[in-house]
């Protein structure tokens, strides 16, 4: 049946991307979805939220929860400080296998570690791995269901510091109501939503960025 979409992307990221040049690469892909077919990249409208908090929070240590093709990989490792390290993790292979093309095409390979599993499996196993005490930064955009269960696993496994910055995309759509609440409700985060829209349509998304507070 030839190839998938995310071969399909990355066809067109090779096609219409300068090598070395992770604007083209973000550029091709937002053109791709947005003109030829879509798919479920955070896209060029919330793509410029995520990188605004990213630039304020400067991580020295980066977690993605959710790679997919690498769009949101590429946003946040272009970002980064030279020395800091972003982990990836993406628990389906044919997504992992276009997403370090993808990266590898940016040319921030040396910045970006991507693991391929379920997030609930590897959080636990980070610290040792990868020696990694805590995340200055967590973008998650993975299965929804998996947003709560995951920040808990990263508080028990202490990965999060005073200050520690999460950032969740789809909470309105496909929308994760449980870790909505939950964050908005805590005394342990303050959270603060921004609004704008599910990648190349019209309709109605947002990221909610929480801060941990120890
Ligand atoms: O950004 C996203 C969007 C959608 C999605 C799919 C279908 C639809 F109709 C609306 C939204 C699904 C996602 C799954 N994982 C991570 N991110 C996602
Ligand atoms: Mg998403």
């Amino acid at each position: 049946t030839g190839l998938s979409r995310p071969q399909r992307m990355l066809k067109a990221v090779q096609k219409n991307a300068t090598k070395g040049d992770p604007q083209s690469v973000i550029a091709a892909i937002d053109y791709y979805c947005r003109h030829k077919e879509w798919a479920m990249n955070v896209g060029d409208d919330k793509g410029p939220i995520l990188d605004s908090v990213v630039s304020e929070v400067n991580p020295s240590t980066a977690l993605e929860l959710g790679t997919y093709c690498g769009y949101s990989t590429v946003r946040i490792a272009r970002l980064l400080s030279p020395g800091s390290k972003l982990i990836t993790v993406e628990f389906n292979p044919a997504y992992a296998a276009v997403a370090r093309q993808i990266i590898a095409h940016a040319g921030l390979q040396n910045k970006v570690t991507l693991v391929e599993g379920g997030s609930g499996d590897l959080i636990p196993k980070i610290k040792e791995q990868f020696g990694i005490t805590s995340f200055d930064f967590v973008f998650l955009d993975h299965w929804k269901d998996r947003y709560l269960p995951d920040i808990k696993l990263l508080e028990d496994c202490g990965l999060l510091k005073k200050g520690s910055v999460l950032l969740a995309d789809n909470v309105i759509c496909p929308g994760t109501p449980e870790y909505l609440e939950y964050v908005r409700n805590s005394p342990r985060y303050k959270s603060q939503y921004f609004q704008s829209y599910l990648e190349y349509t019209k309709a109605e998304d947002g990221l909610e960025k929480s801060v941990f507070l120890g």
